[in-house]
């Protein structure tokens, strides 16, 4: 059936016209409606039945902001007549400065331009646990609306700036007691408060009160600076590599000088600047790649349902069970852990507990909902409780015999739709339910560590697993707060496998002589969080040195092999596990560097002989980054030429929400394609004639790179999946 998009207005016999957004499903502000909440307001203003103006949107929903499309579709053109010039027009003329009074009636949510619109009206009523908020920042831009004006004077500064610059929403409960909102009413009474509301201003019962115009919640001008400094060393901390969060300071600032309507103008200009900006066309890209992530052709296309899993039964409550516990406990989901003995299951139990403590010390659960989490959590010894799970997740250690007998045995007592996953990081999900006739409810969930807190999910689809199990799994994954991702089955799926060259294309750029802590701090200003010594440190070096050899045996052939790790783990380091790695961990400080470590990278250097003439290479930042992030994107190009992933922009979530590339990059293909396939290449084949077979440019790649095309771009029905 087709969207009905339009606004509509209807007045009433009381000379209130109710003005209605429509735009399933979140009625953003597409162009239509923009020019139709233009036409209706100047209707309703020219109107002589008309006395007062109610703003609203349909079917429960305010308004998710600005149609998000048209900043797509500006960076694919560069075309900026796309956007419209309507911040003062619309928001300004037609709105907040008419004559005749305008109520907001606030359903479900209004965010970004939604919210900016309700700010604009005179008075706003909304229904209880409303979304409010500015998330502007997370898209590369700022709110255009007027929002970086209205709303810290209808909030004051300090939380203004706070809800702006990290994306907070709050709900309209919070929004109630901040000024915000000013009237909170049962859902079935919106629309009749805001017809009286509205026709109260119009007839002296209530202020007039226009947002813009206000200065009661600002405070004096040396009270906004000192805000706005600690406002910018917030910035400065959370996007140092970001310009949104620096020019809405700025923009804000200005309007606390030199008024509201100086500080809407400037936004305008600078809205247009950002959004041209490298950092918006990364972070719209995300915003879509991870929608796209749950439309997965013949299994959510196909007229399934999913089906309700209400009891999980998770094997092995060491790291990633006792997180996986907790994330699905978090969700009110009962969850029975099972432990080879008692010591094991006491320190798992304890893990889950541990895991919910820092959460509430962290302010981000309460000790209530805390405690009715682990009400739902049970430990056991044996299978008698797995008789009504709806899924058992397989989380023990990496050992494939042992995982083959566990998923026979769970085949026999677990009921026929039981879905059987596996949390492995690197074994064949055949291999694993070898042993079984159960190969169609056989998927891998893999999570990444720690599971209560990373947000990705890898479903891991062999070519038996149904596909009413993949869309259980996906399902699960989404109560659990996860952005599940389907990929195919192959050694490391997609996120390990595209980066197993990261912490590799380091050890090779150590062992040629270059400062291992400089890498470390070229790549963090790069963007990722930790650098690959630092990341293997917080991995632990056993891990590694434990896969080295099972992604040798298939990817041999452009495998970097360093003999550091073994050494680092000799001379009793094991990164962060026990307090030493690369850098020193000490209870209550950051890491510390330790350049005691370079007598082992020394040793390295002498056995594996590589730096040329015994000398050290001389590299530039840039050339470090092209050095370890080259062969991520060489991997990429196979993993996409496999069909590992169902589309490009799967791995970009990936690899943003798996190895917290940064996501105003867009993601490692997307970053690809913005740096050029065609000189990706030619740098890879510089490097592997100097260096060998590691840098060696991939097929897909060379493919690309030879036809001018975009890594991105799809070759139609190559997925596997
Ligand atoms: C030149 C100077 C003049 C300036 C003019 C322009 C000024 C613009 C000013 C304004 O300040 C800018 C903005 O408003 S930017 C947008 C701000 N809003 C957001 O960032 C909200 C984004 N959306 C969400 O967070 C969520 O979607 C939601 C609204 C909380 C709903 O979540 P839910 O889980 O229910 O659903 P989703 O799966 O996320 O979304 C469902 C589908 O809706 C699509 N969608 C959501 N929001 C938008 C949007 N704002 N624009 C376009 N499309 C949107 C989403 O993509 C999903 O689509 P599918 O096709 O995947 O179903
Ligand atoms: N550690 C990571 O970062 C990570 C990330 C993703 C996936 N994985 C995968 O998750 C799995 C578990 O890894 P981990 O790091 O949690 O290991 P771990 O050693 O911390 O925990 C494994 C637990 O399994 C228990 N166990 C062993 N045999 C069992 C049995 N028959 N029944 C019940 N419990 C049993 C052990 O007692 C131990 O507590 C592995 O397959 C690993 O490859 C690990």
């Amino acid at each position: 059936m087709a969207k009905k998009i339009g606004v509509t207005m209807e007045v009433g016999n009381d000379g209130v016209a109710v003005i209605t957004i429509s735009n399933p499903p979140v009625n953003s502000l597409a162009s239509p409606i923009i020019s139709g909440l233009k036409e209706k307001f100047r209707d309703a203003n020219q109107r002589i039945d008309v006395k007062a103006i109610v703003l609203i949107g349909n079917n429960g929903r305010f308004s998710g902001g600005f149609d998000i499309n048209v900043f797509q579709q500006v960076h694919k053109t560069g075309d900026l007549s796309l956007m419209p010039e309507v911040s003062v027009e619309l928001v300004c003329n037609l709105m907040e400065d008419s004559r005749k009074p305008l109520v907001a009636a606030v359903e479900g949510l209004a965010l970004g331009g939604g919210l900016e619109l309700a700010m604009a009206c005179h008075a706003r009523v909304a229904a209880p646990k409303a979304q409010l908020g500015l998330p502007e920042l997370t898209l590369g831009v700022i709110p255009g609306f007027g929002g970086t004006q209205r709303l810290p004077r209808l909030v004051g500064l300090a939380k203004a700036t706070d809800m702006i610059l990290l994306s907070k929403s709050i709900s309209s409960e919070e929004g109630q007691k901040l000024g915000l909102i000013d009237a909170l009413v049962p859902p079935g009474d919106v629309l009749s408060t805001s017809r009286k509301w509205a026709l109260d201003i119009a007839e002296g019962r209530k202020p007039f009160l226009r947002s813009l115009h206000r200065t009661d919640k600002i405070g004096s001008l040396s009270e906004a600076r000192a805000i706005l400094k600690t406002s910018r060393q917030l910035a400065k901390k959370i996007a140092p590599n970001m310009p949104q969060h620096h020019a809405c300071i700025e923009v804000i600032e200005e309007g606390i000088i030199h008024g509201g309507y100086s500080g809407v103008l400037k936004e305008a200009e600078v809205f247009k600047q950002l959004v041209l900006s490298d950092t918006a066309k990364g972070l719209v890209h995300v915003f879509f790649a991870q929608r796209a992530t749950s439309k997965v052709p013949n299994v959510t296309d196909v007229g399934l349902k999913p089906r309700p899993i209400k009891k999980v039964a998770v094997i092995g409550g060491g790291l990633m069970g006792s997180g996986i516990a907790t994330a699905l406990l978090l969700s009110n989901i009962r969850v029975v852990l099972k432990e080879i003995n008692s010591e094991y299951l006491m320190k798992g139990i304890k893990s889950v507990e541990a895991n919910m403590k820092g959460l509430v010390s962290r302010g981000k659960l309460t000790q209530d909902k805390a405690g009715k989490a682990l009400s739902l959590f049970k430990g056991v010894l044996d299978y008698t409780e797995f008789k009504d799970v709806d899924m058992v997740i397989e989380a023990v250690i990496e050992n494939i015999q042992l995982k083959q007998n566990i998923f026979k045995e769970i085949e026999k007592v677990c009921s026929p739709h039981c879905i059987l996953a596996s949390n492995t990081s690197t074994i064949d999900l055949d291999v694993i339910g070898e042993k079984t006739n159960s190969k169609d409810r056989i998927v891998g969930a893999h999570f990444f560590s720690p599971a209560h807190l990373m947000p990705l999910l890898e479903i891991v689809r062999s070519k038996n697993t149904s596909a009413q199990v993949i869309l259980d799994l996906m399902a699960v994954g989404k109560a659990i707060k996860k952005v599940p991702v389907v990929v195919g089955n192959c050694i490391g799926f997609a996120v390990n496998r595209t980066f197993f060259p990261y912490s590799q294309a380091a050890h090779m750029l150590a062992n040629l002589g270059v400062d291992l802590f400089r890498i470390d701090s070229v790549i963090t200003s790069f963007g990722l969080p930790l650098g690959p010594f630092q990341l293997g440190d917080l991995a632990g070096h056993g891990i590694g040195l434990a896969v080295g050899p099972i992604y040798a045996k298939v990817y041999g052939d452009r495998m970097f092999r360093s003999p550091m790790t073994e050494l680092l783990l000799k001379s009793g380091r094991n990164g962060k596990i026990n307090g030493k790695g690369y850098y020193i961990y000490e209870k209550g400080s950051k890491p510390k560097p330790d350049p005691s470590v370079l007598s082992v990278v020394e040793e390295s250097r002498k056995l594996t002989n590589i730096m040329p003439g015994g000398k050290p290479i001389s590299v530039s930042d840039k050339e470090i980054v092209e050095m370890i992030l080259f062969p991520v994107v060489n991997e990429a190009c196979r993993v996409l030429d496999e069909g590992v992933v169902i589309r490009a922009s799967d791995l970009d979530i990936a690899s943003v929400l798996g190895m917290s590339f940064p996501s105003y990059r867009g993601g490692i293909v997307f970053w690809a394609d913005t740096v050029g396939p065609k000189y990706i290449y030619e740098r890879l084949k510089r490097l592997s004639e100097t260096y060998g077979s590691f840098f060696k440019p991939s097929r897909y790649l060379e493919e690309r790179a030879m036809n001018g095309m975009l890594l991105s771009e799809s070759k139609s029905s190559r997925s596997r999946l």
